[in-house]
């Protein structure tokens, strides 16, 4: 089988910076900018792993541990400081939701914009409009601009033109966090559809319960490393003993 995600060796550092008083900053320049404001953290520390085409995995691990992130570099929305990412085939999927959307354009014009960003032609997209409004159930509002939308009338129109861009790799970042009940489940039973197709894909939740129905792989990360890489029930096992 061939490898659709090949991470390899990925570090990514952030600042972290301080707020200091208006006095500290004064001393720190009076006394010649000794020390640092602010100091760097490691928000992923030399991260390898590897997907297969159709494995489903989930990124699993408490806030701040680096899932996002992973997640963004997989997407290609982040590069790494050192390290690569590959992926083969299209990637599509939510990051975060309404990134790609342009708040003064209307939902029509951003299902054409956002399709487009995610690589399909205008005609893939002409002939697929009907399906992605009746799927995200936007209805008359799609001629609405979405800066005037919910955030779950965000999720509803970003999930439905990623799914219909017909993606290899799928990649879904707390879908489930501000849609309601009946879409989370329209959702989940795509996301399974998708995985029965044989596509990859990668989920990040703390829904330990949901992951397990979607995900058979599990990737533990703590701090920026990964701590398990295994199967699914043996890595929730594991994230639940840490606690
Ligand atoms: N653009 C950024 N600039 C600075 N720090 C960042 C940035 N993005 C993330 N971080 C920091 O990197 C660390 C990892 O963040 P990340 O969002 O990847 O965690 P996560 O595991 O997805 O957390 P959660 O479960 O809370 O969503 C955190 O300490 C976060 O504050």
């Amino acid at each position: 089988m061939a490898t659709a995600i090949d991470v390899r060796n990925i570090s990514k550092q952030f600042v972290l910076r301080h707020t200091r008083s208006l006095k500290e900053a004064l001393v720190w320049l009076l006394t010649g900018r000794k020390g640092d404001l602010s100091h760097k953290f490691f928000a992923l520390h030399d991260v390898s792993l590897s997907v297969e085409q159709g494995e489903s995995v989930a990124l699993l691990g408490f806030n701040g541990s680096g899932k996002s992130t992973l997640l963004k570099h997989i997407s290609g929305v982040m590069t790494p400081d050192s390290g690569s990412v590959l992926t083969r085939g299209r990637v599509a999927g939510l990051i975060e939701v309404g990134a790609g959307f342009h708040h003064d354009l209307t939902g029509r014009d951003n299902v054409y914009l956002n399709g487009a960003i995610l690589g399909m032609t205008e005609e893939q997209i002409k002939e697929r409009f009907d399906s992605i409004v009746e799927f995200s159930e936007i209805g008359e509002f799609i001629d609405t601009e979405v800066k005037f939308y919910s955030s779950g009338m965000y999720l509803r129109l970003a999930f439905s033109v990623a799914v219909h861009t017909d993606p290899e790799v799928f990649l879904v970042d707390e879908i489930l966090a501000v849609g309601d009940e009946p879409f989370q489940r329209k959702c989940i039973a795509k996301i399974k559809e998708l995985s029965a197709e044989g596509k990859t894909l990668v989920v990040v939740s703390h829904d330990l319960e949901l992951v397990k129905q979607i995900c058979e792989r599990g990737i533990l990360l703590e701090r920026g490393r990964i701590q398990y890489d295994g199967n699914i029930e043996r890595a929730v096992e594991v994230m639940r003993s840490t606690i």
